[in-house]
């Protein structure tokens, strides 16, 4: 095989990157990972090749990675590497992830599609991170100490979402990251920290695949400043970044130096036998809805509410060692100002996009501005972000957190800001409001099942950290109303038919009380 090095191209303006740029400005939309839903995308000038990498360019099955650049109307370019498969003819088993056809220099026609899909290649990309390769700006980081049979079978997890997860036998599942951002991903970040800390409460990360380009490299336009909450502040226990030093058996990610690569993959242990939370959440609803009306959800059979309770142990373990291994900070009462006022902001924002937000816009921005009334320093922390129930395991031994990502649409320097832990806890008191109506049963069943289950978890929370979430009142619930404006812009976005449920607690939060 040739060198990679002679197959990087920064740039391209070959015909076959022009024509590679009009598939993707078709098959990108329709990606349920694709994040500019809604803003139409000129065929023939919405999406630039930025780099082509030929990772097996004399093959077939051949591969490339791209990285491109979307530019919907009206809206900011948006940067998505992909990593695309090539073949001569096509299996029926990967047609669905087919993007068109290509002609190469010859005039031989090739079938283009999402190479993940393909266990060829996906297994190619997995010995590649065995083997610990560079491959030009390429890079395959196995953490030391882990290893990785050979021959697992790959197949994609279906239900992706954000991202793209591929899990390996039963044994490893690597997420590929769809969105090029510059700067190391939040989830490797952490994922890596909490290894560190000899955290049980997180599958265990294996390796990751990055990607030494700069943004400039790309010809794109550098997002803004470093992130706030990015480590300044730093003791004996973090290096010059801020970053904790390797210990013996840590993940050497301390060790890490130069400049900020772009995480293209992460990898780590499946957990065959684990069930997340939202199906556990789901099943105990259902169970309520089955019971006479007037049933308490503790009585109905199916109670969450001790696996509510060991929830919040995990997280408040969790936050705990975050709060170990990262630099940690305070809010000040000007601080809350401006949160107060950026919170407001993205109400209008959201408001501009879901014209349902439109009633509640004086309400909720009298409730936010209430955070400015506490007058005392609030800790904080590197957290979660997009706490919910989707994002937690319950294996055999107990609760795991997943996908340490933040929210998707927000910008790298807000998910890697440091926040107060209650953001997290809203985010989980807002996935049980989600988990209790979503079925539509009786809104006071649903009322019931949601306050006991975040009841439960308050005090499984309390029981590790020593203090309740609950006591923060005002600062949960600011944290609690922005992410139920966030979920309605996700939900018009994404899955229009569930945008009341957020809707409906929009309305229960801007009247102050329950319904
Ligand atoms: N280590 C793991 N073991 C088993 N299943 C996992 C693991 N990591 C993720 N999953 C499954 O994949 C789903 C999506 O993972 P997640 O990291 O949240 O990706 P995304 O950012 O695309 O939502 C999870 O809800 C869970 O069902
Ligand atoms: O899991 P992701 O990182 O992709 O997060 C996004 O998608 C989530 C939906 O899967 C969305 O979560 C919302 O819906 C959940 C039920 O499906 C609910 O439990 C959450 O509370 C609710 O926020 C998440 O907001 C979004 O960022």
């Amino acid at each position: 095989m040739t060198s990679i090095v002679d197959h990087v191209h920064l740039a391209p303006a070959s015909g076959l990157d022009a024509r590679l740029a009009r598939l993707l400005a078709d098959w990108l939309p329709r990606q349920r990972w694709y994040g500019g839903k809604g803003a139409r995308i000129d065929v023939d000038s919405g999406v630039r090749v930025l780099a082509r990498l030929d990772l097996l360019p004399d093959r077939d099955p051949g591969l490339a990675m791209v990285v491109v650049e979307v530019r919907p109307d009206g809206r900011e370019p948006e940067r998505y590497q992909v990593f695309i498969g090539a073949r001569r003819e096509l299996p029926d088993r990967l047609a669905h992830a087919e993007i068109g056809s290509v002609r190469d220099e010859h005039g031989a026609a090739w079938h283009c599609y999402d190479g993940l899909h393909d266990p060829e290649l996906a297994g190619w990309l997995l010995e590649r991170l065995a083997a610990g390769e560079v491959i030009g700006p390429l890079r395959f980081h196995m953490l030391p100490g882990r290893r990785i049979d050979e021959g697992l079978r790959s197949l994609v997890l279906t239900g992706e979402q954000s991202n793209t997860s591929v899990i390996f036998g039963d044994k490893l599942i690597a997420k590929f990251l769809r969105r090029t951002v510059a700067g190391v991903n939040p989830d490797l970040e952490l994922s890596l920290a909490l290894a560190d800390s000899g955290s049980r409460n997180i599958p265990q990360p294996v390796g990751w695949i990055d990607l030494t380009l700069s943004l400039e490299d790309l010809g794109a336009t550098r997002p803004g400043p470093a992130p706030r909450g990015a480590p300044d502040d730093h003791d004996d226990a973090r290096d010059e970044n801020g970053r904790p030093r390797a210990g013996e058996g840590s993940t050497g990610y301390g060790d890490y130096g130069g400049p900020e690569p772009i995480t293209v993959a992460t990898v780590s242990e499946f957990l065959p036998t684990a069930t997340d939370g939202w199906l556990l959440a789901q099943t105990s609803v259902r169970d309520l809805y089955a019971q006479p009306p007037g049933t308490s959800p503790k009585a109905a059979g199916g109670d969450f509410g001790p696996e509510a309770r060991r929830l919040g142990k995990a997280t408040a373990r969790v936050h705990h060692d975050l709060a170990t291994m990262l630099p940690t900070g305070r809010m000040e009462p000007d601080e809350l100002e401006r949160v107060a006022e950026a919170m407001i902001a993205h109400l209008h924002h959201a408001a501009g996009r879901v014209a349902e937000l439109e009633p509640y816009v004086p309400a909720l921005s009298g409730i936010l501005r209430r955070l400015t009334t506490i007058d005392e320093p609030i800790p904080t922390q590197r957290v979660h972000g997009d706490f919910h129930l989707g994002q937690v395991m319950r294996t055999v031994h107990g609760w795991v957190l997943l996908d340490f990502e933040g929210e998707p649409s927000r910008s790298l320097e807000e998910r890697r800001a440091m926040a107060p832990a209650v953001k997290d806890v809203a985010g989980m008191a807002r996935s049980f409001d989600y988990a209790a109506h979503h079925l539509g049963g009786d809104p006071a069943a649903a009322q019931a099942w949601a306050e006991r289950n975040f009841n439960s978890f308050c005090k499984g929370y309390a029981s590790v950290n020593g203090h309740d979430p609950r006591e923060q009142d005002t600062l949960l619930k600011c944290y609690e109303i922005d992410k139920a404006i966030y979920e309605a812009v996700y939900e018009a976005a994404n899955r229009p038919t569930w945008l009341h449920i957020p809707l409906g607690a929009i309305r229960r939060l801007a009247a102050g009380q329950a319904e």
